[in-house]
């Protein structure tokens, strides 16, 4: 039988209760993975769409997460009338869907789906386009040093190409010299915007569309 995650250790770091869209948010953490945690860029995002519910107006849209760890995000987006589907890679999804579903279930517009999204690995088999189009993809501080990096851009390629219309969102917490090289190529890649900029918590969120 596959061996289901459950997180071992049920540990608030930080706070894990959060108030959006005018709802309290409960969220399960653990100690396990990156995964289990909920990072400053989720954080800083769920902020910003909140804020800026006319410059990003989710309702009705298709919106994809990546890396989307304890849900958090995609909790965000869904109770503000988004169509979400929230990925990660395997093992995170037990704790995902668990958060997803007890945050929005009669809460939100459309049921948040979940989904095994592996960073740069079979992309055009499992979510070809043009038959998985999102208006937005949201990315919440999936830069870090891991080995990744160059299938991580190449995911967000393959969600936000040319003449697609779709938009990426990503808040990223700065932390170190490889986050800024990253930072670099992606700018290479997409036309980019900061559009907000949070000193104290060090994150910087862009939005950004692909180049013709
Ligand atoms: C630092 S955590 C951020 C989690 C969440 N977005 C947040 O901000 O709270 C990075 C996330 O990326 C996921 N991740 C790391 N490497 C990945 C890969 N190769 N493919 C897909 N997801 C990956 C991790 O499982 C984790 O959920």
């Amino acid at each position: 039988m596959r061996n289901v995650w459950e997180p071992s250790v049920y540990y608030s770091l930080g706070k894990e209760s959060f108030c959006f869209a005018g709802h309290e948010i409960s969220i399960r953490e653990s100690m396990d993975t990156y995964g289990a945690l909920i990072w400053p860029g989720a954080v800083a995002l769920c902020q910003f769409l909140e804020n800026n519910q006319q410059q990003v107006n989710l309702m009705d849209k298709a919106v994809l997460e990546i890396g989307a760890g304890t849900g958090l995000l995609s909790i965000v987006a869904s109770l503000l009338g988004a169509w979400v589907t929230a990925t990660d890679l395997p093992e995170i999804l037990p704790n995902l869907t668990f958060n997803l579903l007890r945050n929005t279930k009669g809460r939100s517009r459309y049921t948040p789906q979940v989904a095994t999204l592996t960073w740069g690995q079979d992309l055009d088999r499992d979510f070809p386009s043009p038959s998985y189009h999102y208006d937005y993809v949201l990315a919440a501080d999936v830069v870090y040093p891991h080995q990744c990096l160059d299938e991580l851009l190449e995911t967000m390629h393959h969600f936000c190409r040319p003449g697609s219309g779709t938009t990426l969102l990503w808040a990223n917490k700065v932390r170190f010299q490889s986050d800024l090289r990253f930072t670099e190529s992606f700018k290479s890649h997409f036309n980019t915007t900061l559009l907000c900029e949070l000193p104290q918590q060090e994150v910087r969120i862009y939005t950004a569309t692909a180049k013709e």
